[in-house]
């Protein structure tokens, strides 16, 4: 079931602006996130530091790249195997056009992965030690790859931001403000550009039940840009654990998302949020149109492979012992971004 209320919106402006706010103001706004997070595992965010012009420039580089024949696309083929998690990831139409007729929900549709709905272009820092990037000739895609740096470093600036509010917020002394910073390191981060094809009413009828299925993130937390209005991004409500509550694009807002290395360091303080791209039901949607196409900009904020990510002591106690053990944030994300590798669907 889905909830039409929106996750709310916290207004972080006295960070990203704070000459022009005091330190009360920041206060109050750190407290209010983490209230947010703390319930919903989810907030909307404004007054992140992005313009509105910046967000469209972003949404229009994702579109003149996705908008790229295939084989330009293939390019900057993401390699076998779920490391380097880098480059084009996306969907061979020529190879599926014979099958895209198919009304046999038996049939090879039914089985087709679901990762056939959508394509991706991974980013990472231009500094990481572990993972390269993969990067189409600069002219088959004149200044993406500048664009894209740029916009790696950007999203970092603003995703150091917001864990300087959840610290504040939370209360955190210098100590435990140290040990939350390295949950964000500015070279293992990952930026990606991911758009979600229009769909007809037969698919819907037939196969496609998700454009992407429930999941978490494995990182720190997740800061998520949708265009427009198409919407179709839900959480499970940490605390029915069953209703989906919709994520609405609002004007301008990023969608935040905790994900699991965050949970452990707060010892379930913060739950990682499960999350999908829904689709509608067929009978909702127009004979013509089908549903139309989508994009979206996530942005995961990670720390290094090599930290180990423990639990901070000030949330365990006798009414809430410590759930998770230490665990190197490197082989955490291994193990479970083969999972997901092998099943196709994230
Ligand atoms: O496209 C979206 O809105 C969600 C993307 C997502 O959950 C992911 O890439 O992990
Ligand atoms: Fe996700």
């Amino acid at each position: 079931m889905t909830s039409e209320n929106p996750i709310p919106t916290v207004d972080l402006t006295s960070f990203s602006s704070p000459s022009t706010h005091s330190d009360a103001d920041r206060l109050a706004a750190g407290q209010a996130f983490v209230a947010v997070l703390h319930r919903y595992g989810f907030a909307n965010v404004i007054g992140h530091g992005f313009t509105a012009d910046e967000i469209n420039q972003a949404f229009q580089w994702n579109k003149t790249l996705f908008d790229l024949p295939y084989a330009d696309k293939m390019k900057a083929p993401h390699p076998p195997g779920p490391f380097p998690h880098r480059g084009y990831s996306g969907i061979d139409h020529y190879a599926r056009a014979d099958t895209n007729t198919s009304t046999s929900p038996d049939g090879e549709e039914a089985t087709r992965k679901i990762s056939d709905l959508k394509e991706s272009f991974e980013v990472g820092s231009a500094h990481d030690d572990q993972q390269q990037n993969i990067w189409l000739p600069d002219d088959t895609l004149p200044g993406f790859r500048a664009y894209a740096t740029s916009l790696y470093e950007r999203l970092a600036g603003v995703g150091s931001v917001l864990l300087a509010a959840i610290g504040l917020g939370l209360g955190l002394d210098a100590q435990e403000h140290d040990a939350l910073q390295h949950l964000a390191s500015h070279r293992h981060s990952q930026l990606r550009l991911l758009h979600y094809p229009a769909v007809s009413k037969a698919r819907l009828r037939h196969d496609v039940r998700a454009r992407m299925p429930a999941h978490n993130d494995w990182a720190t937390f997740t800061m998520l840009f949708q265009d427009g209005d198409s919407g179709g991004l839900e959480l499970r409500d940490p605390q029915t654990g069953g209703q989906f509550l919709r994520a609405q694009p609002e004007g301008g807002a990023l969608v935040l998302n905790v994900g699991d290395m965050l949970e452990r360091f707060t010892n379930g303080y913060f739950r990682s949020a499960v999350h999908r791209v829904s689709v509608p039901e067929a009978e909702m949607v127009d004979e013509e149109t089908g549903v139309p196409a989508r994009r979206s900009i996530p942005f995961f904020v990670s720390p290094a492979p090599s930290h180990t990510v423990a639990t901070l002591s000030r949330f365990v106690s006798d009414e809430n012992p410590r759930r998770y053990d230490p665990v190197r944030f490197g082989e955490y994300g291994a193990s479970v971004s083969k999972y997901h590798y092998q099943v196709g669907n994230i």
